[in-house]
């Protein structure tokens, strides 16, 4: 608290979104609600680097379905900060470029899903993550909900309702002919077949 200021709890939800679907959704959606959140971030990444050996859909496609995707929420909103960052996209560097717009007084939140919860201990600069946000691993079917070895006291773990959704399968689908209706919102879809996504997906 400074000079008075209310401190505003901040989400960040991270991901390539190739595309966004419902999983990601109500992810953030029940992540808000558990802790209180004044707003959910999404941040669709530049170049996923753990991703380097995957075709990823063009940045701006992402970005746009992820704003059609959340304009509905009046507390969610999307960042540019990682499409707009060249090079490899780094959470730290996602969450400094976070907390310097919106300032001081806000206390930062990163959701993830419990496969990229496993995987934490190999991004960039882990130990100074820590440091500068809380971390709520969502389960996910298919993955364990594991507390890897992290500092105590700065990672929570919450069951959500479970969504067996992917974006690989999201693609593999449209590739197929298969449709993806209710798997993500009907804009996402619309999004897709008006740009012709997907249909030589490799997975
Ligand atoms: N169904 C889901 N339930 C909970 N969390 C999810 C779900 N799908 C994705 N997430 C989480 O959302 C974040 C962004 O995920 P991402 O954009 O990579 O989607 P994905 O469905 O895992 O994609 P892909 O299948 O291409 O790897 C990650 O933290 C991931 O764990
Ligand atoms: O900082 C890292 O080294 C790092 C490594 C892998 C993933 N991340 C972040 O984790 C979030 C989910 O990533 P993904 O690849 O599952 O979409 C997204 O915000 C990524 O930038 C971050």
């Amino acid at each position: 608290m400074r000079n008075g200021a209310a401190t505003r709890r901040l989400g960040i939800m991270g991901g390539t979104f190739d595309p966004i679907h419902h999983g990601h959704l109500v992810a953030a959606s029940e992540v808000a609600h558990h802790f209180r959140l004044d707003e959910v971030v999404f941040v669709p990444t530049g170049q996923p680097w753990q991703k380097a050996d995957k075709t990823v859909t063009a940045a701006e496609d992402r970005y746009l379905m992820t704003v059609i995707a959340t304009a509905s929420n009046p507390r969610f909103s999307v960042s540019r900060v990682d499409i707009d960052r060249p090079g490899p996209t780094y959470t730290i560097d996602t969450l400094r470029d976070i907390a310097s717009i919106y300032g001081p007084d806000v206390e930062l939140y990163f959701i993830t899903g419990a496969d990229a919860l496993a995987q934490i201990l190999s991004w960039r600069d882990v130990d100074e993550l820590f440091t500068i946000a809380h971390f709520v691993g969502c389960d996910r079917p298919g993955h364990a909900l594991l507390d890897p070895g992290l500092p105590e006291g700065r990672v929570s773990l919450i069951e959500i309702p479970a969504l067996s959704i992917s974006s690989t399968e999201c693609r593999e689908r449209v590739a197929a002919g298969e449709p993806i209706w209710y798997l993500v919102p009907d804009g996402i879809v619309q999004y897709i077949n008006k740009r012709g996504l997907y249909r030589d997906a490799e997975g």
